[in-house]
């Protein structure tokens, strides 16, 4: 700790919040040099821990769990008591004092959509008091993030994707006003009613804890309710969050009831036999790119669910349609009936959810893949043949016949192309760019941009082919008939 920042902490009783955060290093320090061993003091608190269990630092995801010996399936890796984990709900505290009602004031004034800063406002009060239970845990978190929050002005440019680039700005214009919010809200406590220990909290420490908690807590079943439900909660799990992630994991989370009391355990469980050696993975969910880079600060190459949004538009899909070389398309003068099926696509209006994506699992999006069937037909009988999920679904086979697949099919690949063009640079621009060397936050928002772009190719590919394909049925068929 530098000499300053022990004055600081020695005259106000607290831990200094401040923190330097910028995505410049691969290996972000932890928030101390040498802090405590997190395995040992989650054993000295009654968890479990395997003995092969081990902490390793790898080339690309600084910390991770690994095993240094062979370990069967099915067995319990690491278990915590339900007084290990971190939480900052309304169940978890019996009687709120000063400093909690404070925070449960301020967790009020934050969006449901950015739940992770709530949390963070709890684990910045834990960072910042002497002598608290989670300093073991705490210490050992990273001291920065690569999220884009914190990336340089240029780099949140460089990331070439404007759903992103949405996303990021609400965060940062969000932490701006928020660190207003939190100075007003504290200002006038007594010294015992204040959170952080009269220290004042920057945009930044608020950031540090949003992007700590979004990319290492875990949505959980919190305590029981009266009527015997549990509700959902963010906590963050010591140990177990030191686990990477992967789309193929080999361990999972469960929770059960502990046999002791009526409280919850939970438990990082082997799915398969791991070997001496295995990095011990734990999925995330079924994110995309914009998810990961958001929440975590990584992206994942060739993710299976990563695609790219676009928002519906009746002018954008005609000149999609007649560029594709579709005979007058009427995307933009819908008949009353297609009309009808838009508004039950919810595609009709302004206010209506426009937003739709290309890529990922589904690789057209239901509700765009039966808009652009029934709006590149004339034939309504045709149409109202099918229920709407029938029209939704690319496995349908050709449902309103294959003229009209194609159709559909060459109006999306054109609408790939505009959206490819959108992008500045090309993929073979942006790996020239990676080779010169960049700095962190520069390589991840070029990776991104890459990826994106790569769901776009891909998707014109499999489009592609299943044109072809469709057109050898088409000649099939008249050779049959002829
Ligand atoms: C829950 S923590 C895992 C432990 C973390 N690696 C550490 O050093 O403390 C999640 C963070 O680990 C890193 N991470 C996890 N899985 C990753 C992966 N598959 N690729 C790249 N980074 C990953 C990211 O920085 C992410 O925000």
């Amino acid at each position: 700790m530098a000499a300053s920042k022990m004055v600081i902490a020695s005259l106000t009783h607290c831990r200094p919040l401040t923190c330097a955060a910028t995505a410049t290093a691969s290996y972000p320090a932890r928030l101390v040099p040498h802090p405590p061993e997190l395995i040992k003091w989650v054993r000295r608190e009654g968890g479990f821990v395997h003995q092969a269990v081990k902490i390793s630092q790898d080339g690309t995801n600084s910390f991770g769990l690994i095993a240094s010996q062979a370990i069967p399936k099915g067995s319990e890796l690491i278990v915590l008591p339900d007084h290990i984990p971190l939480k900052f709900g309304p169940l978890d505290f019996e009687v709120a004092d000063g400093a909690t009602s404070a925070l449960v004031n301020l967790a009020q004034k934050v969006p449901e959509e950015l739940w992770a800063m709530k949390l963070g406002l709890k684990l910045l009060q834990e960072r910042a008091k002497i002598g608290s239970f989670w300093w073991p845990y705490i210490s050992n978190l990273p001291e920065t993030y690569s999220v884009p929050i914190f990336f340089p002005g240029e780099d949140i440019k460089n990331l070439q994707y404007a759903p992103l680039l949405h996303q990021v700005n609400k965060r940062c214009r969000f932490l701006l006003d928020f660190e207003k919010e939190v100075r007003l809200t504290l200002e006038n406590l007594k010294p015992n009613d204040h959170p952080y220990g009269g220290q004042h909290v920057d945009a930044s420490s608020l950031g540090w804890a949003m992007s700590a908690v979004s990319s290492r807590a875990f949505r959980l079943f919190g305590k029981k309710l009266p009527d015997g439900t549990h509700i959902d909660v963010p906590m963050m799990l010591p140990l177990i969050d030191m686990c990477n992630h992967s789309f193929n994991p080999n361990a999972k989370i469960l929770q059960e009831q502990d046999p002791g009391n009526a409280k919850m355990l939970i438990k990082v469980v082997t799915e398969e036999p791991i070997k001496e050696e295995d990095h011990l993975l734990l999925n995330y969910g079924c994110l995309n790119n914009d998810l990961l880079l958001l929440d975590y600060g990584f992206v994942i190459p060739s993710n299976p669910y990563d695609c790219i949004e676009l928002k519906y538009d009746g002018a954008l899909l005609d000149a999609a349609s007649m560029a594709a070389g579709v005979a007058s398309p009427n995307f933009s003068s819908a008949a009353p009936w297609q009309q009808q099926i838009l508004s039950q696509l919810n595609l009709d209006r302004e206010n209506s959810t426009l937003k739709v994506t290309i890529g990922g699992e589904e690789l057209i999006e239901g509700r765009l893949l039966a808009a652009l069937r029934v709006l590149l037909t004339t034939d309504k009988e045709a149409v109202q043949k099918h229920d709407l999920d029938t029209l939704k679904s690319l496995s349908a086979n050709a449902p309103l016949g294959i003229a009209n697949e194609i159709a559909a099919f060459r109006t999306i690949i054109a609408l790939c192309v505009i959206a490819l063009e959108h992008f500045p640079t090309k993929i073979m621009d942006d790996e020239s760019l990676l080779k010169q060397g960049v700095s962190a936050s520069t390589e991840l928002a070029i990776q991104f941009r890459i990826q994106k772009k790569s769901v776009i190719i891909d998707t014109m590919r499999d489009l592609t082919r299943r044109v072809k394909s469709l057109l050898s049925k088409n000649t099939t068929t008249a050779q049959t008939q002829g």
